[in-house]
């Protein structure tokens, strides 16, 4: 990605009550001080500590433009999306006087950004953050929209806010080093985006999955802008998932994550984000077959792309009361309701609403091994 004459940097505008760009090209963090505006003085790098290089390098041009920096290491993953990283992010913030006037900028994956994002959400009731994403994940869905959190012992993002960022700086370079896994993983919220609205997607994984699955295939820089550009069109409409806009709004972007985050709850997070969700979103896909929504070749279609791409399409058949358990406590359940994005159609999503026990373990069935 970091060869050769590079295009000028996509940039997608998110709309709402206060629109911000992303910004998807080479040497966008020279964008920085531009996104985070005038009257900044003091700025928070929350960077994840295995990223030390990038984290320390955004810091290092921010001290040359003349803010005063301090760089918040954090852990790697999901181990920072806890409530004792935010204590101590909210410690040093203290430490600094950070006031309302200054702001945070993250460094890493949909983890960092998740939890730096919760920081600035918090920190003096809200701060400014801007996300300079590092993973595809973090590029095309975690850094875009808003949603910040931290997990909880009873489960995955159960305390967080919606803080939407002032800008957003995915810069491709940083794709280099990506781990092919962390790839792949990105990869199942890019196809998510194709299935519930921008079915190109889909027929340019098709069209060649092995490109698909590298950094430096032949669409990368289409897959990830399109798949910004329906996050953006979503979030603009409902940014606080209740329903504005028509449609189901803003929870078609959980389509898959109901039994995905359980899975990475009951994995304890051993399982990456997009290879949990690859699972949910064939379940979700079976279930919608088992009530007559969808054809059995949609359904075929989500495992082969999945499959392409070298995502899981199945989980082990022993843990379904354990997983049941863990999707009680979904942020779309009510009361004792089980709500789940389905498809009815390719780029129709719609809520299922209570589903029968029956259809659920039908669904499951078919995607145990
Ligand atoms: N807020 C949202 O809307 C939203 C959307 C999707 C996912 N998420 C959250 O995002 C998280 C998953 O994000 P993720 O997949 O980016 O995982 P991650 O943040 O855990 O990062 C994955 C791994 O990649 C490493 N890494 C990051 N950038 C790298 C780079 N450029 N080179 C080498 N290594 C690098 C990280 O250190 C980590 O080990 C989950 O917690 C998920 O819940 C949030
Ligand atoms: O932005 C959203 O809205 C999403 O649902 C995007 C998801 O890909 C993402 O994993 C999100 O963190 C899930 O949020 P949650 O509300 O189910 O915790
Ligand atoms: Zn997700």
């Amino acid at each position: 990605m970091s060869g050769g004459a590079h295009a000028a940097a996509a940039r997608i505008t998110v709309g709402g009550p206060a629109p911000y760009d992303v910004l998807v090209g080479h040497a966008v963090t020279r964008e920085l001080a531009d996104l985070l505006g005038p009257g900044v003085a003091q700025v928070g790098v929350i960077a994840s500590q295995s990223l030390n290089d990038f984290g320390a390098g955004v810091a290092e041009k921010l001290t040359e433009a003349g803010y005063a920096v301090r760089l918040m290491e954090v852990p790697d993953g999901e181990e920072a999306k806890t409530a004792g990283v935010a204590a101590a992010c909210w410690e040093a913030l203290g430490e600094a006087n950070f006031t309302r006037s200054d702001a945070i900028v993250s460094v890493g994956g949909g983890a960092t950004t998740d939890l730096a994002g919760f920081v600035a959400a918090t920190w003096l009731r809200g701060v400014k953050v801007v996300h300079v994403p590092t993973t595809l994940l973090a590029m095309v869905d975690a850094a875009v929209g808003g949603k910040t959190g931290i997990n909880t012992a009873a489960g995955k993002n159960l305390v967080g806010s919606f803080h939407p960022p002032a800008g957003v700086l995915c810069g491709l370079a940083a794709l280099d080093t990506l781990p092919g896994p962390e790839w792949i993983s990105g990869m199942a919220e890019v196809v998510k985006a194709g299935f519930i609205a921008d079915p190109t997607i889909l027929d340019l994984v098709e069209s060649d999955p092995a490109g698909a699955a590298v950094a430096s295939g032949p669409h990368t820089r289409e897959l990830i802008t399109r798949a910004i550009q329906v996050k953006a069109d979503v979030v603009a409409v409902d940014l606080k998932e209740t329903g504005a806009g028509g449609s189901i709004g803003r929870e078609m972007l959980n389509y898959g994550h109901t039994l995905g985050h359980a899975i990475e709850k009951v994995e304890d997070y051993h399982w990456r984000h997009g290879e949990a969700i690859a699972v949910g979103m064939v379940f979700v896909a079976e279930l919608a077959h088992v009530q007559g929504r969808i054809s059995a070749d949609l359904v075929a279609r989500h495992r082969s792309v999945f499959s392409a791409l070298g995502l899981p399409t199945q989980y082990r058949a022993d843990r379904w009361d354990v997983l049941q358990a863990a999707m009680r406590v979904d942020k779309k359940a009510r009361g004792d309701r089980l709500r789940f994005v389905v498809l009815d159609d390719l780029g129709v999503p719609v809520i299922a609403e209570s589903p029968t026990p029956e259809e659920l373990t039908e669904a499951f069935r078919r995607v145990s091994a």
